[in-house]
């Protein structure tokens, strides 16, 4: 065997020290780009110019590598030279082993400086006073809708959304033993205990249910007490040396939270990019549907309304308005102009690529 493996060992030697090589001067030329950057005080990190070249890459596979994993690949190779350019700082709701920190790393790739921040407050706080370059926050759930917190948030903050990230959310029953013998109490975050809801109610109707401030913080504690269990993501079981007891007990399977990326700059169009609105309108009939009617007129699909009520008290709502294209297209441009004139209170929170 080892007699026929050793020529194709070293084809595979050779085309190894070509990437090498390309690689490096896909680097020294991501360090060009840097330096005229820098000389116009440019952002270092452009998510549309990253989305297209995910994008061609996709385009132009002929295989017999997945899109999906070739993407990955192209993603760290994009992080790599990007941090040669500068290494990007990005705030995220901590500790360790969050759900956030995948995201962050899932976006951005392993290349970045990943800063970890007590609450979602605190992220947007980093971001705003330029302690971080970017934050990443949970924007919705889908089992449980919309973070509450981060929308709130939204609308008070000078940040705009300038990309998104969707990753799988898969919860995870642990304890320092791997079983629940003696187990009193299940810590995790709200949100995980409510995705885990119906799956907790069946296997463990009996023992308490305590919400912490996230995942990985439960996870902490559980590894200090044997008698507490806790909710978490896969990440969160390593870092604190916790066993599995139940994996995928999250009662949708395929549960999903979706991330903004938030920062001080406006992304520009990739060719294929959603506009985040938020919009307010008098309790009146017929205002949500005039609201959204120049959609309609200049052929702008939406894809997401989302209600929330208004703190006023006086019974308005706030609508979360996802819509096809950049804020910088003409239709969307046009369109947006007329609805203006139709709400209380508008603001574009931000175009990124889809
Ligand atoms: O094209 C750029 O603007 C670059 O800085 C190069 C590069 C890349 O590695 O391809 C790196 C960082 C940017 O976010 C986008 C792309």
């Amino acid at each position: 065997m080892e007699k026929l493996l050793k020529p194709l060992r070293d084809q595979i030697d050779e085309i190894d020290a070509r990437i090498l090589d390309l690689l490096n001067r896909r680097a020294q030329v991501a360090q060009e780009v840097g330096h005229v950057k820098n000389k116009v005080d440019a952002p270092i990190f452009r998510p549309d110019r990253e989305a297209q070249v995910l994008r061609r890459i996709a385009e132009r596979n002929p295989g017999p590598l997945g899109n999906t994993e070739l993407q990955t690949i192209f993603k760290e190779i994009m992080s790599a030279c990007r941090a040669l350019e500068k290494k990007i700082i990005v705030a995220y709701l901590g500790p360790a082993g969050t759900f956030s920190e995948q995201a962050v790393y899932r976006y951005f790739g392993m290349a970045v400086n990943a800063l970890p921040c007590g609450s979602i407050d605190e992220v947007f706080r980093a971001a705003e006073a330029g302690t971080a370059d970017f934050g990443v926050v949970p924007i919705e759930n889908s089992t449980e809708g919309a973070i509450n917190r981060t929308l709130d948030l939204l609308m008070q903050t000078p940040l705009t959304i300038g990309s998104e990230v969707s990753i799988p959310i898969q919860h995870n029953l642990m304890t320092l033993s791997g079983k629940m013998d003696g187990v009193h109490t299940i810590c995790a975050h709200s949100q995980a205990l409510a995705q885990c809801q119906g799956w907790l109610n069946q296997h463990y109707p009996n023992i308490l249910r305590h919400a912490v401030s996230s995942n990985a913080e439960a996870a902490r504690i559980a590894s200090e007490d044997v008698e507490v269990a806790a909710i978490a993501g896969e990440m969160a079981s390593k870092r604190y040396g916790l066993q599995v007891v139940n994996a995928h007990i999250q009662d949708e399977p395929q549960n999903r939270t979706r991330f903004a990326v938030i920062g001080r700059k406006e992304t520009e169009p990739s060719g294929k990019d959603q506009t985040s609105l938020l919009l307010s309108v008098q309790n009146k009939a017929g205002a949500v549907y005039k609201m959204l009617e120049p959609l309609e007129k200049y052929d702008v699909s939406m894809t997401r309304l989302e209600s929330r009520p208004a703190k006023t008290g006086n019974w308005e709502y706030y609508f979360f308005v996802d819509i096809d294209g950049h804020v910088r297209e003409e239709k969307v441009r046009r369109a947006l102009a007329e609805l203006k004139d139709r709400v209380v209170y508008f603001k574009v929170l931000g175009s990124y690529p889809i």
